[in-house]
């Protein structure tokens, strides 16, 4: 359905963005181009709806050289979602949805049964949502309304460029999910230009990695996790697969810092000259059942008084067992340097991001060692 054949395009001040590019996506498949900022995605993307012409090489599109159309009637073929969605702020969404059928000169009457019919394969209730306008919707409601409106007019070929960028982690799951289920029922031929690995793998039926300026590698998404064809590839997917061991690895015991603990009710001083014995320049304080109160640093608590005098409250903290990635989104969410670890009530310790790191690290390499992780100590893998 689209076909790059040998196609570079080089910038007028010298930029080559793409080099030599040869591949070609098949009819209802979604392949997803990944990569990091600036290796050529969006550049390839939009030589296929011609907002960029490529400088030598051919592009086909359903078969026909896309040279030879004309640029207008060729982008009524192609749906294109772009991550700032571009709604126009002044009309509804449901008119927001209709521009593309309206341009092509549908009736009114027309273009928005078709509206509300693909705001609602999106998810959105058109008689809730239709009659709003863009500035009342949330950014994952926004980013729906962009891909109903690139699919109004029925494009057979859909380019996406970071449709599910702008919106957070959870509600990109969800946008994510929709899309497949949506993308099952309609079969465009799509390309999708992600920087998110996961993304790619999770939605492409083929993925395309990028190199600078080339692809390194296209592929299944089994096959480039699997048997990733360079190294780059490799370092590009490996790198994020210690972030996906940050969801299934838990915290243990061993994993914990051991900072000093200072309780509510002692005098200040004698927890001070406890910190000043250790080299510590903080320590954790719990009140006088043995739970969490938060903290206290060396210098205030050498002033003298209680140590609930200087004690500020953090209540930063996770259970045992709990997966690295919650520890590390709590000490996110609290702007802290640590989080403490709880069994039931009991301090069993701290999580800081050096000791997060360590507990990664041994995680990432027992699993390329196929050991779980419970039977490696720190020392074996280091020593291996
Ligand atoms: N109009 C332009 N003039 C000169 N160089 C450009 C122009 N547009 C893009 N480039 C350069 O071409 C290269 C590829 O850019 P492109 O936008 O295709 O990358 P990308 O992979 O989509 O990156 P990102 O993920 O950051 O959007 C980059 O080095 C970029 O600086």
């Amino acid at each position: 359905m689209i076909r790059f054949e040998e196609v570079t395009k080089r910038y007028p001040d010298g930029t080559t963005a793409v080099r030599d590019l040869s591949f070609a996506v098949a009819e209802g498949e979604l392949v997803t181009l990944v990569g990091p900022s600036g290796c050529g995605k969006t550049t390839t993307m939009m030589m296929v709806n011609r907002l960029i012409e490529p400088t030598s090489g051919r592009i086909f599109v359903g078969g026909e050289d896309i040279a030879t159309l004309d640029p207008v009637r060729l982008r009524r073929r192609i749906g294109y979602v772009i991550q700032q969605v571009g709604l126009f702020p002044h009309r509804t969404v449901l008119d927001n949805t209709a521009t593309v059928p309206s341009l092509i000169g549908w009736k009114k009457a027309r273009a928005r049964a078709r509206a509300a019919e693909l705001l609602d394969l999106v998810g959105l209730d058109p008689k809730t949502y239709g009659p709003r306008y863009p500035d009342q919707l949330s950014g994952g409601q926004r980013q729906r309304v962009g891909v109903a409106r690139a699919l109004a007019a029925d494009p057979p070929v859909l380019l996406m460029d970071e449709p599910f960028g702008a919106v957070d982690p959870v509600v990109r799951e969800q946008l994510q999910d929709e899309f497949l289920r949506m993308q099952a029922a309609v079969r465009k031929t799509v390309l999708l230009v992600t920087h998110d690995i996961e993304e790619a793998v999770r939605l492409g039926d083929r993925i395309a990695v990028y190199g600078q300026g080339r692809i390194e590698q296209f592929d299944t998404p089994g096959a480039v996790l699997g048997t990733p064809a360079t190294p780059y590839v490799a370092e590009f997917v490996g790198a994020d697969r210690s972030l996906k061991r940050l969801s299934v690895t838990e915290i243990e015991p061993s994993d914990l810092a051991q900072p000093p603990v200072a309780r509510l009710d002692e005098p200040a001083e004698v927890a001070a000259d406890r910190l000043h014995a250790e080299g510590a320049r903080w320590a954790v304080v719990l009140d006088a059942e043995g739970d969490l109160h938060g903290w206290a640093g060396a210098g205030e608590l050498g002033a003298g008084g209680l140590v609930r005098d200087h004690a500020r409250r953090m209540n930063a903290w996770v259970p045992i067992g709990a997966p690295l990635k919650q520890a590390f989104g709590v000490m996110l969410q609290h702007d802290a340097g640590w989080v403490a670890v709880l069994d039931g009530a009991r301090f069993l310790g701290v999580l800081t991001p050096a000791k997060l790191h360590e507990a990664l690290r041994r995680s990432v390499d027992a699993e390329a060692r196929g050991i779980p992780r419970g039977q490696v100590s720190f020392e074996s893998v280091s020593d291996a």
